[in-house]
């Protein structure tokens, strides 16, 4: 441990944590009224607001240390020069290049991409406009209503979450479907309310073996086959791969193809033309302006010093939380009905990037790595789970947001939608003491025997941390921007646990597992002997329950 040059960091950070004590976040308010001004960032109209954290003056300038320890300035250095990062798969990851709107050259292996990013770019979002404008038809002539990728994981979250995200923005192009998984009620549920002489389906696969990806395809190609004739496929199908031989075979015609590079990590692919099916919803201004935002972010993550730079306070603070404070589990509370999907998205992003048992060198970690992520849209979850992130016995830090206008909805519901997410961070962190609950209880009338039994049940700890970000509005740059900077947390929180965030070899033992049980499942003549107990029991069961 001591030749790890965070550990002194990191025990600075214990020690430190153990002088705050209980200091109450409260308090800490009460006594500085400039606080909202010194823990706040601002990126143009997007504001990071981290007052309601569990830190001090003191505690930001450990952090900054920890992050120049684990080197991370030198290690995002490494990023943007296209080095090869991701060293179990010998890889850089340059998503980065996707959204580089500078006109600058990036370098991956010593070859500048740009001029292969800009073609493939103008390929797919010329398609895109001629699927929406109506000059590319169906084979029987009727332009295209619905459009439906079928992808999973990378290939399908990010386009979903912001198709939803973003659905003002679309006009009157066609409507966005999204079918991943390999349970037939998926594909089946979204094919009953399709017309197929009017529907475009996109396999999105980087990687073209896709299971579930695979078989929704050749589902969905029997479906356009029977309904329009096999030689209709070519005109309702299109793909996105870095495979182009395997969707050749699978019979997409050529200039329906559209590429992208080893280099993009999967759920880090909305910037590529795996975001197809988002930019036909929104068109192409619409998805030039999110790359815009997110290359606004990576700007601001390059240039910005510690102290002022988003995804690194981000990332420091979750550190904090998690491997001082122990927190496990991390919320995402978007006051956005559209953001409904955001906190699954992130759920690959952080989990599938951070949660990693061994360094980079291979070594046991030292630390605690990806909390669990969740979430899911306010106010509707202050009616279901908000008692427990009050009340309950486990601290969960929270990431509110907030536009400050409505993208269309009406002003009245959006300034309660606002005065909602502002008064649940107020109540996580100021709570109400016993002796406020006590004058309450006592002014409602109420006599010393009955407050005794009722206060316990009212008294909020509070002190409970979150962070809120506040933008004009929730369009295309700012959930360009949104994304890129959990992009960069991640990647921050992977340098200071020094993992590697861009492999995955954690999803493969159950798909290898899979592929050895499929037959066993399918076929009921198939020996369950050599399977282990638990597992031969459930597929005898399902036997029985075939027969009976
Ligand atoms: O795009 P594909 O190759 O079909 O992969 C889809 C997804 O499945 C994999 O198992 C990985 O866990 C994900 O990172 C990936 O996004």
């Amino acid at each position: 441990m001591s030749n790890n040059p965070s550990a002194a960091a990191f025990s600075a950070l214990n020690a430190h944590k153990t002088h705050l004590g209980s200091t109450h976040v409260a308090e800490l308010f009460a006594h500085n009224p400039l606080r909202f001004q010194h823990f706040h960032a601002r990126l143009d109209d997007l504001l990071f607001d981290y007052s309601k954290q569990r830190v001090t003056q003191a505690t930001m300038p450990l952090l900054f240390d920890l992050a120049r320890a684990a080197d991370v300035e030198g290690r995002r250095k490494a990023l943007f020069a296209g080095e090869i990062v991701n060293t179990t798969e010998g890889r850089a990851a340059m998503h980065m290049a996707l959204r580089n709107m500078s006109g600058k050259p990036i370098m991956i292996e010593g070859r500048d991409v740009m001029g292969d990013v800009a073609a493939e770019r103008d390929k797919y979002l010329t398609f895109a406009t001629k699927v929406r404008d109506g000059t590319l038809r169906g084979t029987g002539g009727a332009p295209f209503t619905d459009v439906v990728n079928i992808g999973i994981g990378g290939s399908d979250l990010g386009p979903a979450m912001a198709a939803r995200a973003l659905s003002p923005f679309g006009g009157d192009g066609p409507r966005p479907h999204f079918v991943s998984n390999v349970d037939g009620a998926d594909l089946g549920d979204t094919l009953k309310t399709l017309d197929p002489a009017r529907t475009l389906f996109i396999i999105s696969s980087k990687t073209f073996t896709t299971q579930e990806t695979m078989t929704n395809a050749a589902s969905a190609r029997a479906f356009v086959a029977k309904a329009l004739g096999e030689a209709a496929v070519g005109d309702h199908f299109a793909a996105v791969s870095t495979k182009l031989d395997l969707v050749a075979k699978f019979g997409i015609k050529s200039d329906r193809v559209f590429g992208f590079w080893d280099w993009v990590g999967g759920r880090y692919s909305i910037w590529s033309a795996i975001g197809l099916a988002l930019a036909i919803s929104i068109g192409r201004e619409n998805f030039e302006a999110f790359l815009h935002g997110a290359h606004d972010v990576d700007t601001h993550f390059t240039d910005a010093p510690l102290d002022k730079n988003i995804p690194v306070l981000m990332a420091l603070l979750g550190v904090w939380n998690r491997n001082v404070w122990f927190y496990g589990s991390h919320a995402v509370i978007p006051y956005d009905q559209r953001m409904g999907r955001f906190s699954a998205y992130l759920q690959q992003l952080e989990m599938e990037s951070n949660g990693k048992s061994v360094t980079r060198a291979g070594e046991p970690v030292m630390h605690a790595t990806a909390p669990v992520i969740w979430g899911e849209p306010g106010t509707n979850g202050q009616h279901a789970f908000f008692q427990m992130l009050h009340q309950g016995t486990d601290i969960i830090p929270i990431d509110f947001m907030v536009a400050a206008e409505p993208t269309d909805a009406d002003p009245h519901h959006h300034d309660l939608l606002v005065a909602n997410c502002l008064a649940q961070s107020e109540a996580m962190m100021r709570g109400r003491a016993r002796d406020e609950v006590e004058a309450i209880l006592r002014k409602q009338g109420m006599s010393d025997s009955e407050i005794t039994k009722l206060a316990p049940h009212k008294v909020f700890a509070g002190n409970r941390p979150s962070s809120t970000f506040m933008y004009r509005r929730l369009d295309p740059r700012t959930l360009g921007r949104l994304v890129a900077l959990y992009e960069h947390k991640v990647f921050v929180q992977s340098v200071i646990w020094d993992i590697n965030a861009f492999d995955q070899w954690g999803v493969e033992l159950g798909k290898e597992l899979c592929n050895r049980l499929a037959p066993i499942v399918s076929d009921a003549s198939q020996p369950t002997e050599g399977l282990d107990a638990s597992t031969a029991g459930l597929i005898n069961y399902r036997r029985l329950m075939g027969e009976g």
